[in-house]
């Protein structure tokens, strides 16, 4: 890893160097060298670690630590089933060497060959705007043949900004100079603290405070809003929370007003009175686009009020030209969206005069905590506000033979329908392989009859890092009549 250096944006900087594509960040917007742009003179921006959140500090980490979560788990629960095992040690250490001992390499190989690469150049620094297609970049990281330092003027025919999202830290945490960590950082503990505190009650509090409490961490959960989770469907949102509230210490409806250390622990007063500590604090509170420091004022580029980039249902911004994808621009912060966005904007730039929309269809997401939730469609008060005639079902896992197999008691999929026509508008899981067991509802939903192996694979969503994925290559590894290779 090398260090990252803040911008500062003083001294000489270089002569300008054209570009027919720039593409700022390496997270999906590293797979727009597509085959069909490589020919064009590329420039790839990246002020971080090379591959962006998903790859180094986002979905491929945490579902890692995740799975060693559950090894542990199944020991715990193992005696349930008439197997006595017992858990003697977790070795924190050697769990997360393991894991970043696998993807540092991946990172740091995808930085070698877009520098060395013959058709792109890297700049591994910050860029920010000086015009509509100018952007100024200072070199912030080493790896790269740039120094350290310097800047360097780039223009673009086209700039795709594809600049991810960062945690948001409340001034309450930020001004109390209480050490803390977020999602960028916790993964790389030296050692496993006995109390961590979260304060935030959304994706990455609910998969942290399962992976933490797995591994023999004891849990408080600070969130604002009544309840966990709740932009799922209000009935699985509930029962997360109570089930959540038998695992952890979790408290809702307060806010963090004050925040200091003390006894070397971090103790944060809540709006109710109360007070919650821990040897550990991670702030997870969601994340803003990046898009602050990317000089957009001097250009034409609108964001909206949350910090995003304004973009129409084929990825381009205000300024033609100019385009934004993933994180930086879209409603949703998932991986699977960000390489939907990158594929369609990859053939837009290629087929400028046959442009594909992004799919917003039919946006499915997965939660991995304990226990898995899973979501595609509409929730039940969606479909009511839509003004269907809504009927829902129910089923608990413990209802089917393979749930009496896994003694499940907790696990539950709500369907939700339309009953004038039948037709299904969403599906709600709560329970083990949640994020498997929705993808046939994923299809159902996007896909007619009779499509062939690659418009079943490209024609939807597939939950990202799910098992499915494997299902998903595979299709896509099929031949199929009149092969082309489509882009989208
Ligand atoms: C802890 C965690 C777990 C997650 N788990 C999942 C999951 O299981 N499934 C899922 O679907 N999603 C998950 N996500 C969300 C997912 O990681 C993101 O939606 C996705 O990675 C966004 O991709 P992106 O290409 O838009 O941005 P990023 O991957 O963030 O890439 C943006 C890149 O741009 C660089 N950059 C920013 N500004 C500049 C600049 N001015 N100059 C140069 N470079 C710049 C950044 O350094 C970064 O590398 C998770 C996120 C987190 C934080
Ligand atoms: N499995 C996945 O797909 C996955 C995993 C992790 C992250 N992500 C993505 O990353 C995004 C960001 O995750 P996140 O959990 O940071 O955000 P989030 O929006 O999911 O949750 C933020 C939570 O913090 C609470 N909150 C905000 N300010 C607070 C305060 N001052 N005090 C107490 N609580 C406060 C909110 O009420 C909310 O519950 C997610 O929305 C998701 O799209 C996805």
């Amino acid at each position: 890893m090398t260090p990252f250096l803040r911008p500062t944006y003083a001294g000489t900087v270089s002569e300008t160097t054209h570009y027919d594509l720039i593409i700022i960040g390496t997270g999906s917007g590293n797979s727009l060298v597509t085959p069909e742009l490589e020919e064009r003179r590329i420039a790839v921006v990246e002020e971080g670690v090379f591959g962006g959140t998903c790859l180094n500090v986002g979905c491929i980490p945490t579902k890692m630590f995740v799975y060693a979560a559950e090894v542990a788990g199944t020991i715990r629960d193992a005696a349930r089933f008439g197997v006595d095992a017992s858990l003697d040690q977790v070795r924190w250490a050697d769990i997360r060497d393991r894991i970043f001992g696998r993807i540092d390499p991946i990172s740091d190989g995808g930085r070698d060959y877009r520098v060395e690469g013959e058709h792109t150049d890297a700049y591994l620094g910050h860029a920010r705007f000086v015009d509509d297609h100018e952007l100024e970049v200072l070199i912030t990281r080493e790896g790269g043949e740039h120094t350290v330092g310097t800047q360097h003027r780039i223009t673009g025919e086209e700039i795709v900004i594809a600049t991810g999202a960062s945690p948001v830290v409340p001034d309450v945490i930020r001004s109390s100079a209480v050490p803390f960590h977020t999602s960028d950082t916790i993964m790389r503990m030296e050692e496993l603290p006995s109390r961590l505190v979260i304060l935030g009650g959304g994706v990455i509090a609910a998969e942290f405070a399962h992976i933490f409490s797995a591994l023999g961490v004891a849990v408080t959960i600070v969130n604002r809003s009544d309840g966990l989770l709740r932009m799922l469907d209000r009935e699985v949102a509930a029962a997360f929370t109570d089930l959540a509230r038998a695992q952890w210490d979790v408290r809702t409806g307060v806010d963090a007003v004050g925040a200091r250390t003390r006894d070397g622990e971090v103790e944060l007063s809540l709006s109710d009175g109360s007070v919650v500590s821990g040897e550990t604090l991670l702030v997870a509170t969601g994340r803003a686009p990046n898009t602050s420091a990317l000089g957009l004022e001097h250009t034409g580029v609108q964001t909206h009020e949350d910090g995003r980039v304004v973009v129409d249902r084929f990825g381009r911004t205000d300024v033609p030209g100019v385009w934004s994808l993933g994180d930086a621009s879209s409603p949703w912060q998932l991986k699977h969206v960000a390489n939907q966005e990158a594929r369609t904007v990859a053939h837009n730039l290629a087929h400028p005069d046959d442009l594909r929309p992004f799919d917003h269809r039919f946006v499915p997401a997965a939660i991995f905590t304990h226990p898995q939730i899973a979501t595609v469609g509409l929730t039940e008060d969606e479909a009511r506000d839509q003004g269907y005639d809504v009927s829902t079902k129910l089923q608990r896992y413990g209802d089917t033979a393979y749930g009496w197999a896994m003694e499940d008691t907790t696990g539950v999929l709500k369907a939700v329908g339309d009953a004038a026509t039948g037709r299904l508008l969403g599906v709600h899981c709560l329970g083990a392989h949640a994020s498997t067991l929705v993808q046939p509802a994923i299809q159902a939903l996007s896909l007619g009859p009779d499509v062939t192996a690659h418009e079943l694979a490209r024609g939807q969503y597939w939950i990202h890092p799910a098992l499915s994925e494997v299902l998903e290559n595979a299709l896509l590894g099929l031949t199929v009549p009149g092969d082309v290779g489509d882009a989208t």
